[in-house]
């Protein structure tokens, strides 16, 4: 009996020593396999992982309610306005502050009321990347103009915060929400950004508003005494820049055509913002024979009809000079627009001849020498139709930016990001991110005098923008979002 059991006890020991080897065999391959397996999926797999929880709380919902709470915060009642300066846009700046140090940022306003939020990152001495966009607002604006370029790089930051990689970011991260993009109040746009940019002359402190307040004086009123010599120490060393990024709602109808939520801007049209001041004889409206007549509004609607004309037709004025060549004639042509968007009377009652006439003429076209050529015949035109009439004429410029070209790497980088945002919020390839010029102005355009410059163009539905029916697909908030935590990824 004893050397069956011995023969049994050897084959159990035989048998367990065999399961022993093929479990720890059976062990090890499935480790290489499946490391192995991982190793060859690499990044894509971990977006497939992510792609339940794209932290569309942040990214989309909270952001959201973030632009309905700013879009809330106004100087009118019954409609969004916020201007350089005035009590809203304190209140927005101090809400986005909030929502600034929410993101792990350290805050502060500058002398120009540009509000700042810094993360230094692994090396606080490296240079710094720059985003941005406004805080300021059109009359009867929409929510998502400026805001949207600020609260998508507050959420970016946000999300990264969440995860644990703020503190990896190579280089200092700088959100800024500018005070001053769209002009409204000095009509002089990018005060803030040209400041830092380092391109804003001192004499444009002594810029008035239409009740005589200097913009030196709004900022004195807010606690913000800026001088010269301040103004001047607000522009940043163009070395400690690394480049400047901003989002911003595309504000026409491209993207929505193409059916696609982001594209890459490749440049800025350039613009001049003039004012035309025509001065006439005041006079009684029963009683002044039409032939005796110096009427500046019917001069003043001759020069905008005349405006009209040089814009629907600069092929007209330009092919009879040497200054532009046939592709300058056909780019103006294709990107020529001129708006007179401002128009007011003294003393303005209908039985009164007017005394004067002022109105805002502003000239955009992605061609300078074309824009330039426009400005030039209208003036000479315009001083014809004045002599004509017997009225004077002043025109004083406003402002003038050139048209700007964005950085060609930084908007692949851009594009890449897009693609990557995209490609996780739907788990496919997408087809390429397009590419558009931008008719509207941005900070991007004074940034540009100080580091290289990129933007993410955010589509609008049917392209309307400067208006309370501006529209953004919660959606595409949220790939805006995704697409600057792809961007700042790549500075990790
Ligand atoms: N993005 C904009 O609407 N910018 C301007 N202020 C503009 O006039 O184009």
């Amino acid at each position: 009996m004893a050397v069956p059991f011995a023969k049994s006890h050897f084959l159990w020991s035989f048998l367990s020593i065999f399961l022993h080897i093929l479990a720890v065999f059976l062990l090890l391959l499935t480790t290489y396999v499946s490391a192995h397996t991982f190793s060859d999926i690499g990044s894509e797999d971990v977006d497939s992982s992510r792609r339940n929880d794209l932290y569309s709380e942040i990214l989309r919902d909270e952001a959201l309610a973030r632009l309905n709470e700013l879009g809330k915060v106004s100087d009118a009642d019954g409609y969004l306005e916020r201007t350089f300066m005035s009590a809203a846009s304190l209140r927005a700046g101090n809400l986005i502050r909030c929502w600034m140090e929410d993101a792990g940022l350290t805050t502060w306003f500058d002398h120009m009321g540009n509000l700042h939020g810094r993360f230094e990152g692994m090396n606080r001495s490296a240079e710094t990347l720059l985003i941005g966009s406004h805080l300021d607002t059109v009359v009867d604006a929409g929510i998502f103009d400026g805001s949207l370029g600020i609260i998508s790089a507050l959420s970016a930051l946000k999300v990264l915060k969440s995860n644990g990689m703020l503190a990896k970011l190579k280089r200092p991260v700088e959100v800024i929400a500018f005070s001053d993009e769209e002009g409204v109040r000095f009509q002089s746009t990018f005060l803030g950004s040209a400041a830092i940019a380092g391109i804003l002359p001192v004499s444009a402190l002594q810029i008035s508003d239409k009740s005589g307040v200097t913009v030196q004086d709004s900022l004195k009123e807010n606690s913000l005494g800026i001088t010269e010599e301040s103004l001047l120490q607000l522009k940043y060393d163009s070395k400690s820049v690394w480049g400047y990024v901003e989002v911003h709602i595309e504000q026409g109808p491209l993207l929505e055509w193409v059916g696609f939520p982001l594209g890459v801007v490749k440049g800025i049209a350039g613009q001049t913002r003039l004012k035309v001041v025509v001065k006439g004889s005041q006079g009684h409206a029963g009683t002044v024979p039409m032939s005796l007549r110096q009427d500046p509004m019917a001069a003043a609607a001759e020069l905008i009809v005349l405006l009209e004309r040089l814009c629907k037709n600069p092929k007209d004025f330009l092919s009879y000079d040497d200054q532009c060549n046939d592709s300058t004639i056909e780019s103006l042509s294709s990107s020529l627009v001129c708006t007179v968007g401002e128009i007011s009377t003294w003393p303005s009652a209908s039985n009164v001849i007017p005394g004067q006439v002022t109105f805002t003429v502003d000239i955009r076209a992605m061609d300078d020498m074309g824009r330039e050529a426009v400005l030039y015949e209208l003036s000479n035109q315009m001083y014809q139709i004045c002599d004509r009439r017997s009225v004077s004429c002043i025109v004083e410029s406003k402002h003038d930016a050139k048209a700007v070209v964005c950085d060609s790497e930084l908007s692949s980088q851009l594009k890449f990001a897009a693609n990557v945002a995209l490609k996780r919020m739907t788990g496919e390839i997408q087809d390429e991110v397009p590419i558009l010029m931008s008719g509207a102005g941005h900070d991007a355009m004074a940034m540009s005098h100080l580091s290289k410059v990129g933007m993410l163009f955010v589509r609008c539905r049917g392209g309307i923008s400067h208006s309370p029916a501006e529209h953004v697909l919660d959606d595409d908030v949220w790939a805006a979002g995704l697409a600057i935590v792809a961007f700042l990824e790549t500075h990790l």
